[in-house]
């Protein structure tokens, strides 16, 4: 089939997108879809009804209906780790029972999300106090996927942030929480450690150090810190007790645990019920991922849409553009849940995967990447197929011009991406402006647009918490339906271990330790830098 789809993208070589509307006046509505008000369009791409056909038919091809029936039904379908992939249980909210090796995991997942509840609404409501009084400031100390979707769900919504100042430390860099420590009173800030395995050494060096300002300032450690984790007695040697510390199953994958207790400091600054229509919406797409048919299915269509631009088109990465300031970290976000997912070179049965798997996922909010690498994106020479986000209405009624300018600003960049402007069109415009003869020429090229480079657009109402619930599960499913088609493992991510582990190595030997032997030549020149000029 992946023969068969390199035939039709060569028989399109050389076809204009913009032709294709001049071809088919509702190419924009039969290569559109929408969901509970989300819309997806794939017009100003190659595709047309030939190739969505043969895509679709990949579908079946990898029998992706008994997947997704595995993948919601408990089965283990991480086969490297012998693992459910169930995040879909945390948003099950009216759904019924999800059984895992035998077990309803229903009641433990509502009894979670009650103790959360119970406990941001202490936290938010003064109930829960530091020493100096009412918690003022939350730090969330977690990385990876301890970090990510709560520091992106935080930022995206912000209008509706009512709850304490968050704040997220990630790195092992000690100017991360230096910075972030610096403006804080340690009596009332509340810690909060995420990490699943507890282990995590960036998180537990910050954690640490965390411990020892507030300890120092007159804060404590033993009152004012709590924990998410699935282990429990290392958070327990830490010294965060049971009551304080939220645990979730090896079920859910760090990269798609925003929905359980990871989230939990989203709901500290938004509240219980903002939190609970965020799940919703999640449910809400879930619904709509089993229920629709492929060719109307948006994860489906962007997982198509994908493969068709990196497997068969072979363009090596997408920029994903968010026209939407509050999404400023939705593209860091995909990077770990895309290309930790589908970063892989190994099928699923341990045969070498043939051909390009998760492409390279990177990308800024606009307008502000249009005055930065949108140049390339025009007249580079590698087709970049872009992704743009855009909401029809923003949260600030009196500042409508500006998202007047935003939408105008969105659009106009996908359609000069398709349509360019032809050498005819660049030396008309420079004729216009009193050019001519050889100097015009020259001009002229460096203003040409080839044109004819694709995109996509996801448009929703407005950013509210549903619709941002809506978001993440789609690309989540997006995620799960390439990696079936590609015939990969989504859900482990090997990939990260090696180079944990030689860094446990290399620290004794930046310590001082002279047993540099084993070490490559760049390597140990580089120790050699560090040492001289370190402190
Ligand atoms: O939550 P933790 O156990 O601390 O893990 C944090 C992160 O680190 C690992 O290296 C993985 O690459 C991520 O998938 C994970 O989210």
């Amino acid at each position: 089939m992946w023969r068969e789809l390199k035939a039709l993208h060569d028989q399109a070589q050389g076809r204009r997108i913009g032709e294709l509307f001049e071809k088919d006046r509702n190419r924009a509505d039969r290569f559109s879809i929408e969901a509970d008000g989300v819309r997806l369009d794939y017009s100003k791409t190659q595709i047309d009804d030939g190739i969505r056909k043969t895509l679709t038919a990949l579908c079946d091809r990898r029998d992706l209906a008994a997947r997704r029936a595995a993948m919601f039904a408990g089965a283990l379908i991480n086969e490297t780790e012998h693992r459910a992939a169930l995040h879909s249980a945390l948003r099950n909210l009216d759904g019924g029972p999800v059984v895992v090796e035998g077990v309803d995991v229903m009641p433990q997942v509502r009894a979670c999300l009650g103790r959360m509840q119970t406990f941001a609404a202490a936290v938010r409501s003064g109930a829960l106090t530091g020493c100096g009084g009412p918690v003022t400031d939350v730090v969330n100390i977690g990385i990876g996927g301890s970090d990510l979707g709560p520091a992106m769900a935080t930022l995206a919504l912000a209008p509706y942030h009512d709850g304490p100042r968050l704040h997220y430390v990630s790195n092992v860099d000690g100017a991360h929480i230096a910075d972030t420590l610096k403006a804080l009173d340690p009596k009332t800030t509340w810690v909060n450690v995420s990490s699943k395995t507890f282990t995590t050494v960036e998180t537990m060096t910050n954690a640490h150090t965390a411990r020892d300002w507030m300890a120092r300032g007159g804060g404590d450690p033993a009152r004012q810190f709590s924990a998410i984790t699935n282990a429990m007695e290392r958070a327990g040697d830490f010294g965060i007790p049971p009551e304080r510390a939220f645990g979730f199953a090896d079920w859910v994958g760090g990269r798609y645990s925003i929905w359980g207790p990871i989230g939990l400091p989203l709901m500290i600054a938004v509240g219980p019920e903002t939190f609970i229509e965020f799940l919703r919406g999640g449910q809400a797409m879930d619904d709509h991922f089993r229920a629709a048919p492929w060719g109307e299915n948006l994860p489906v269509l962007m997982a198509l849409t994908g493969l068709w631009h990196s497997r068969v088109c072979g363009y090596p990465t997408r920029a994903v553009l968010p026209y939407d300031q509050r999404l400023a970290r939705l593209p860091a976000y995909l990077q770990q849940l895309e290309m930790e997912s589908n970063g892989k070179s190994v099928a699923m049965d341990g045969s070498p995967v043939m051909g390009r798997t998760g492409p390279i996922v990177w990308g800024e909010p606009g307008t502000n990447g249009q005055h930065a690498f949108f140049q390339l994106l025009h007249q580079g020479t590698d087709v970049v197929p872009c992704e743009f986000l855009i909401a029809a209405r923003g949260h600030e009624p009196d500042l409508a011009h500006h998202h007047r300018l935003l939408i105008a600003s969105c659009l106009a960049q996908s359609k000069a991406l398709m349509l360019g402007r032809s050498p005819e069109q660049a030396r008309a415009k420079m004729a216009a402006q009193g050019g001519e003869g050889a100097e015009l020429d020259r001009q002229a090229r460096h203003r040409v647009f080839a044109g004819n480079r694709p995109s996509v657009t996801l448009s929703y109402p407005q950013l509210t918490p549903f619709v941002l619930g809506q978001i993440i599960a789609l690309y989540e499913h997006r995620v799960f339906v390439e990696g079936v088609i590609l015939g990969i493992n989504s859900f482990d991510q090997f990939g990260v271990e090696l180079g944990k582990e030689m860094a446990t190595s290399l620290g004794p030997v930046l310590d001082g330790d002279d047993s540099t032997g084993g070490l490559d030549g760049s390597t140990a020149a580089l120790v050699a830098f560090v040492r001289r000029n370190g402190a």
